[in-house]
């Protein structure tokens, strides 16, 4: 079985390639292949009978989940250089995604459209997700209030604040993850308005923590402010290991995010 260790802007991935080879690991599995391997999340690549590939996804800490945009791009560039094709498409439990070549080596992923309803992040009960009723911290003076939620096929609850720098986020991102108003809990981003064109992004993963960046969550950031009409609809994200373009696009409501990613390197099993 090849395995694969990439990187896309800083998010670190172990890919599985278990299209020939069975590969069905537990939870206390994926947990030690992702210690072992330094990585965020552990990829499989399944056979698709429609689509170039499937993408099974786990996070480190063992639960398996249904979206991961930097592992998309990574996974796109491994199949665009396997074989040859401008254009590929990978099926998840989420949607049907399409990565193709971007300038400078960049890889585009069409991410699908961002969910809205409800019931489709989910959260436990109705609410209005331009600003949920969610409080860090004292009742009559929270730290944090308010976040906006999407879903990208994972959830996500994004905190709009004035410097990003100034909050301890591994200690504030837990209080978010497994609210009682996320039932399968939800990813937490901190988002710093720069200008129009600009977001400064640090995301709490569900089931991984702080990562260096987070492919989704740049998507949901963005969907966000565009909503709130806080930026344009194409921004640049600028995440801890690296910067991400996204744009979320009129014509088709489909989010495309383009950004870098890198081979660490390879083996076999
Ligand atoms: N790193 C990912 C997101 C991975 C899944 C997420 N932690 C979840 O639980 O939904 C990305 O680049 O989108």
């Amino acid at each position: 079985m090849k395995i694969w260790k990439m990187n896309g802007a800083g998010n670190a991935f172990a890919i599985f390639d278990a299209r020939s080879v069975p590969f069905s690991p537990t939870e206390d599995q994926v947990r030690q292949l992702a210690e072992e391997m330094k990585a965020d999340q552990v990829i499989a690549l399944e056979r698709d009978a429609a689509r170039d590939v499937f993408m099974r996804i786990w996070n480190k800490d063992g639960g398996e989940v249904s979206a991961c945009g930097n592992a998309s791009r990574c996974v796109g560039r491994l199949l665009l250089d396997e074989t040859g094709k401008d254009r590929i498409t990978i099926q998840t439990e989420a949607d049907m995604l399409r990565a193709f070549r971007a300038e400078d080596g960049l890889i585009t992923v069409d991410m699908g459209s961002p969910l809205m309803g409800w019931e489709d992040i989910p959260l436990a009960e109705k609410m209005d997700v331009r600003g949920v009723d969610v409080k860090i911290g004292p009742m009559d003076n929270p730290i944090l209030s308010r976040p906006a939620v999407v879903s990208m096929g994972n959830p996500h609850a994004v905190f709009f604040v004035s410097d990003v720098d100034a909050y301890d986020i591994p200690a504030l991102g837990p209080l978010v993850e497994w609210h009682p108003l996320f039932p399968e809990g939800t990813n937490v981003g901190f988002a710093q308005v720069i200008d129009r064109q600009t977001i400064r992004l640090r995301v709490w993963e569900r089931g991984a923590g702080l990562t260096k960046a987070c492919g989704t969550g740049a998507c949901a950031a963005l969907v966000c402010a565009a909503r709130a009409k806080l930026t344009e609809r194409t921004a640049k994200l600028i995440l801890d290991g690296g910067e991400l373009l996204i744009e979320w696009r009129e014509s088709d409501d489909r989010v495309y995010m383009t950004g870098p990613v890198e081979l660490e390197f390879e083996t076999e099993i």
